[in-house]
């Protein structure tokens, strides 16, 4: 199966990122992708609520969502949108940050909000707020496709190594991590953190990340990691993505999961042992 991980640097203008978005699909597409991911936020990266509220819509509505199964059908691809920033009927009006699987017919198999809200002061100025605007999810997400098992998990989702291990013992062979990553944190934990979800869970961990600085029309500029990348199940960096925005390209072969599980099969050797709670 080749994969196509998507760069992207949005803006908080929906539909200029939709437009630069369809035309990476277009590109992916052409170079053979059969698998198109995106990063997080793929519709709007905002730093300011106010923009939010007057640009962002519900899933029934969204035209990032509709555009983009119809880009499914079209190109007969399998397509992860990393996450969509939308309205829901949360009563404090926070938004969800949502990840959907659709299939080559444009149907969505699958839908994920992002269950970890990343509340973090990264730095005396870099201060970041996310359960202030978004709802958090509740259930972690597995989907069926042709070529494995998938789990769903969102950005700041990484550092909650349970999850991946649920959903990798419920068969999961592939992780998908889209971001929108922090460039402090990046630096430090970003790549360490994908390749030991990879390595602890035996499966292909695709992370299509946002990158550079974000134009942003008002409030707190947003700057992002990039490095989109993929990590094989033993931990190998298949690819890494860089700093701009870009469309990459990785083969992935489904057999070096059971060839990494066979070779140390820990995900079967839980043990149940008592201490502390
Ligand atoms: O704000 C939005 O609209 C979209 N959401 C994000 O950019 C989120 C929350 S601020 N970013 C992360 O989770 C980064 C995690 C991270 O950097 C880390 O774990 O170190």
């Amino acid at each position: 199966m080749r994969a196509g991980l998507l760069q992207l640097n949005v803006s908080d203008d929906p539909a200029a990122n939709l437009t630069e978005t369809l035309a990476r699909v277009e590109e992916a597409v052409g170079a053979g992708a059969e698998f198109v991911l995106t990063p997080e936020v793929t519709n709007c990266l905002s730093g300011s609520a106010t923009r939010q509220r007057e640009v962002l819509q519900g899933q029934a509505e969204d035209i990032t969502l509709a555009a983009l199964r119809e880009a499914a059908t079209r190109h007969g691809i399998w397509l992860l949108i990393g996450s969509l920033a939308l309205k829901t009927d949360d009563p404090d009006g926070r938004f969800a940050n949502r990840s959907f699987l659709i299939d080559p017919e444009g149907a969505i198999v699958a839908r994920y909000d992002k269950i970890h809200m990343f509340d973090v002061t990264v730095s005396e100025t870099e201060t970041y707020r996310e359960s202030a605007g978004y709802r958090p999810g509740t259930e972690a997400v597995l989907a069926e496709t042709p070529f494995g098992k998938l789990g769903l998990t969102i950005c700041y989702d990484i550092r909650f190594p349970h999850l991946y291990r649920r959903l990798a013992q419920a068969g999961a062979g592939i992780l998908t991590i889209p971001a929108a990553f922090s460039p402090v944190t990046g630096a430090a934990h970003w790549e360490l953190l994908l390749r030991a979800r990879a390595i602890e869970t035996g499966a292909f961990v695709l992370a299509p990340a946002q990158c550079g600085v974000h134009p942003t029309s008002r409030g707190k500029q947003r700057r992002t990691h990039g490095h989109s990348m993929v990590v094989a199940p033993w931990g190998e960096v298949l690819a890494d993505a860089g700093e701009d925005p870009t469309v990459m390209l990785v083969d992935i072969d489904m057999a070096e999961v059971t060839r990494a599980r066979s070779r140390v099969p820990s995900l079967t050797h839980d043990r149940p042992f008592g201490g502390p709670e």
